[in-house]
């Protein structure tokens, strides 16, 4: 191309014509010859007749006519000697190439050939590794692209999972009103400080460092949430428990108080509201029992108590069975106190359905320091002006998350609507998640949460066995069971059919107490809170739907520092999610997991990691669930749309 171009400039042309008159034609013409096709690139044919033409040119037609007849056809290109000379000797020189060429040998022949198969392949493979990490490279942002898009799935569904959750729990918030009686909600009333009470711990104890109150509560496992909580006191001695008290709790083996006790007594002692949490037979009742004596005490010493007077202080409980345990612990109490006369007498009435209200008149009559009720009872007595809490400074509630559960809580609200004045106000329970925790706060005065092992986890001193067992195996495994242990042994089961009738439950609680009977078979209602002798061994033949019930059934052995068993029968007819709730409770609890319930896979596990899963229901403390599949939630709004919100509740 540059050649046609230097042939285009007009001074170039006339040089070259010049040069071609004095040159030898000959020395030439080969030149030009050469440089034709290596420097035009329109090909041989053009080139040829680019040398005719010129060859005439020059035979016919003067050297200074040149630009007139400057035509492309006729144009031949300049090419200069120093390039001409090179390409003549380049000629030459392939010309001799090509005769030694022709003298290799066969052999040679074959070994270039050889090297260039070899070269080849080389080349191919090159290619390959070449195309190879290049499909790697694609293939890995494939993946990459794979993964992500995975995870930005995972994380929506989590999202869609945490959006449902948060609307579920809105919506019982919504539903709840605060634990205040309508009177105060209406006037907006609200108290901001505790109550103040007369008691103080020892100067000792007073004066001790927080950093050793902190020490105490990590030794005995205690978590507190609160502001200017309490100190910790490891002994009774300390707690300022009148002489009579204390003796009693050496007689009973109460020698050192339990962790709920070591800081739920001082915070109650304090006037504190307060929500106790701890696991099944660690001594919550004594917990909030103490208190309420004391608190009776304190007043029955200032201004002796009258007829129609009282009760100082208030504990509800679920059931009839569990008020008359905590009443006879009262009593219990209360008759240790009056014995050599140093004190004053201390009365306790049990209100609930089946105790007549004869029964109840001797107490009226000379004024109640302590009411142990059922709501149901209570909120009867109270409209009929029988009773009234114009006096009462302290209200508890035992099982308190049964109690607050929905249903119960209208119950709860008129019973507050019966109080005058600001008052102390506990929670205890084993199981009480986190909804009604909160919920309970936010109805409290600058409350204390005191907590001892998670909400809902199983007591450690439960050694707890499942099995699977067929329905149909059912009852002879049973009996096999039965062996495992000396009695005493409680059966659970849900089936109204296997267990006594309800008129029966006070007399088969009374004889299997006593130790008359080695047996019960319970419904798994009437268990919380009981506290029975040195259970050896709880049998649960049918697994309760909700795994709360589950942790109170077999809660009822293993109690105040002893071991005891719990065999549960399991089969195809337990709902998945229960099982799932149940292999978690085992995990944590550092139970051996059978291999059918390790078998079972947990769609929400993939969340795991995330902080979905592994966090308690907050509703039912339920570990191997979410709000959103929560089976108590499920059975309440199922009675509430069948209108059965108290069933199951004993005392009602
Ligand atoms: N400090 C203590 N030392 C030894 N035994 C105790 C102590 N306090 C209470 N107990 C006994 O422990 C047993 C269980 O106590 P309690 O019934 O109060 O447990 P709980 O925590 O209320 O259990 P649950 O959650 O099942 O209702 C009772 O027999 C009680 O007398």
């Amino acid at each position: 191309m540059s050649s046609v171009n230097e042939g285009n400039s007009p001074n170039r042309a006339r040089g070259y014509k010049r040069r071609r008159d004095s040159a030898s034609p000959s020395y030439f013409d080969q030149l030009n010859g050469q440089a034709g096709p290596s420097t035009l690139q329109n090909g041989n044919s053009k080139t040829n007749s680019i040398k005719e033409s010129d060859n005439k040119r020059h035979d016919t037609e003067p050297s200074d006519a040149w630009d007139s007849r400057d035509d492309d056809d006729n144009y031949t290109p300049y090419v200069p000697l120093s390039k001409r000379r090179a390409n003549l000797l380049s000629s030459i020189h392939q010309k001799s190439t090509v005769k030694s060429v022709k003298l290799k040998t066969a052999a040679e022949e074959e070994a270039e050939k050889e090297a260039q198969k070899k070269a080849e392949e080389e080349a191919e493979e090159v290619r390959r590794e070449k195309a190879r990490k290049e499909r790697t490279l694609l293939q890995e942002a494939q993946e990459v692209k794979k993964r992500q898009a995975e995870q930005a799935a995972l994380k929506s569904e989590r999202d869609i999972e945490a959006e449902k959750e948060a609307e579920i729990l809105a919506q019982l918030e919504r539903q709840q009103r605060k634990l205040a009686s309508d009177a105060e909600l209406a006037k907006g009333v609200q108290y901001t400080e505790s109550l103040q009470t007369t008691w103080r711990p020892p100067h000792y104890i007073r004066s001790r460092l927080e950093a050793e109150n902190v020490a105490i509560r990590e030794q005995n496992h205690i978590l507190v949430e609160g502001d200017a909580i309490p100190p910790p006191i490891t002994h009774f001695a300390d707690m300022k428990i009148p002489a009579p008290i204390l003796k009693y709790l050496k007689i009973k083996g109460i020698n050192d108080p339990t962790p709920i006790q070591i800081q739920g007594i001082p915070t109650a002692f304090a006037g504190r509201d307060m929500i106790g949490i701890a696991f099944t037979g660690s001594g919550k009742t004594l917990a909030f029992t103490l208190p309420a004596v004391m608190a009776a005490l304190e007043m029955e010493a200032r201004l002796p108590f009258q007829k129609g007077e009282g009760p100082v202080a208030l504990m509800l409980c679920p059931s009839r069975e569990l008020a008359r345990q905590t009443y006879e612990g009262c009593v219990a109490i209360c008759d240790a106190l009056k014995e050599k006369g140093e004190y004053p007498e201390i009365r306790p009435m049990l209100c609930m359905g089946g105790v007549s209200l004869s029964e109840m008149g001797d107490v009226l009559n000379k004024g109640v320091h302590l009411a142990i009720a059922t709501p149901g009872r209570l909120m009867d007595l109270l409209e009929k002006r029988k009773l009234n809490l114009e006096n009462c400074k302290y209200l508890c509630f035992d099982e308190a998350d049964r109690m607050i559960d929905m249903g119960f809580e209208e119950d709860v609200r008129t019973i507050m609507s019966f109080f005058k004045h600001q008052r102390q106000t506990l929670l205890f329970s084993a199981t009480m998640p986190r909804k009604i925790q909160d919920f309970a706060q936010s109805s409290l005065i600058d409350p204390i949460l005191v907590n001892v092992g998670r909400a809902g986890a199983a007591n450690l001193d439960v050694i707890q066995e499942v099995e699977y067992v067929k329905q149909e195996a059912k009852m002879v495994y049973l009996l096999e069971c039965l062996q495992k242990t000396p009695p005493p042994v409680i059966i659970f089961s849900d089936n109204k059919n296997e267990v006594d009738a309800q008129e029966e439950r006070d007399y088969a609680i009374k004889s299997f107490k006593s130790g008359k009977k080695d047996v019960m078979v319970a419904s798994g209602v009437g268990s919380k809170g009981l506290d029975f002798n040195e259970v050896q061994h709880v049998i649960i033949y049918t697994m309760p739907k909700e795994i709360e019930d589950y942790v109170h059934q077999i809660g009822r052995t293993g109690r105040s520092g002893k071991t005891g068993i719990a065999t549960t029968f399991v089969n195809s007819g337990v709902q998945e999610q229960t099982l799932l709730d149940l292999k978690y409770l085992l995990m944590e609890a550092k139970q051996r997991v059978p291999e059918f319930l390790n078998a079972i896979e947990d769609p929400m596990a993939k969340y795991q990691d995330q902080g979905g899963v592994g966090k308690a229901c907050p509703i039912c403390g339920g570990l191997g669930h979410s709000v959103t599949n929560c089976p108590k939630l499920a059975e309440t709004q199922r009675r509430q749309v069948a209108g059965h919100s108290r069933e199951g509740a004993g005392g009602y």
